[in-house]
């Protein structure tokens, strides 16, 4: 199986589901609460796409996933991904960022933390049992792939629950990294 990318835009073809992650659906995640209800009154802001792609045989699972981050920050907070964990504690991933510029936050979750600055051409493995969540820093969209088993799981819960020890916001028009008691 062959599939084509526009690494201007982060179109995948082809592409059989599309999974867009509005402000509503990640709302939990941004610090600054009072902001998110503000704007979920005037607007429910589409942060970023997901666009996926099985790959299956016989003996194989693999799944690629392109996501398009759009530019922005809620509360100085730059737009990211929920950011997850996997359930499977034997299941890495690659990412790979093709458009932008921005950050890779990596977090065990119990005291371990990595931001690695990502832009077009960076290559990241992440290895098993790290959280991981995609910043956009930028002005303009990011959009990276990531490759992974099938059987891999995404908990969502965990993050949701004890958060990235870190959080990337605006300062002065640069993004700082503000760590999180
Ligand atoms: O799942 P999120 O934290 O929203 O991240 C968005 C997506 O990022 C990558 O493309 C991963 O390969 C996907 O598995 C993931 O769904
Ligand atoms: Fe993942």
């Amino acid at each position: 199986m062959t599939l084509t990318l526009d690494p201007e835009n982060g179109i995948l073809d082809p592409c059989p589901q599309i999974t867009p992650r509005y402000l509503s659906d990640l709302k939990m995640m941004f610090k600054d609460q009072q902001v998110v209800d503000e704007i979920l009154k005037e607007e429910n802001r589409l942060i970023y796409e997901i666009r996926y792609y099985p790959f299956r045989t016989s003996k194989s699972d693999m799944a690629l996933a392109v996501t398009r981050i759009f530019p922005g920050s809620i509360g100085g907070e730059y737009h990211m991904t929920k950011g997850h964990k996997h359930e499977r504690d034997d299941q890495p991933e690659v990412y790979y960022c093709v458009k932008g510029e921005g950050f890779l936050l990596l977090d065990t979750l119990e005291g371990e933390f990595q931001a690695i600055p990502w832009r077009a051409g960076t290559i990241t493995h992440i290895p098993p049992m790290w959280a991981h969540r995609v910043i956009n820093t930028g002005t303009d969209l990011l959009v990276f792939i990531g490759v992974f088993h099938l059987s891999a799981g995404h908990d969502y819960e965990i993050v949701a629950q004890k958060g990235f020890s870190y959080r990337v916001y605006a300062v002065d028009g640069k993004p700082a990294l503000i760590r999180q008691t």
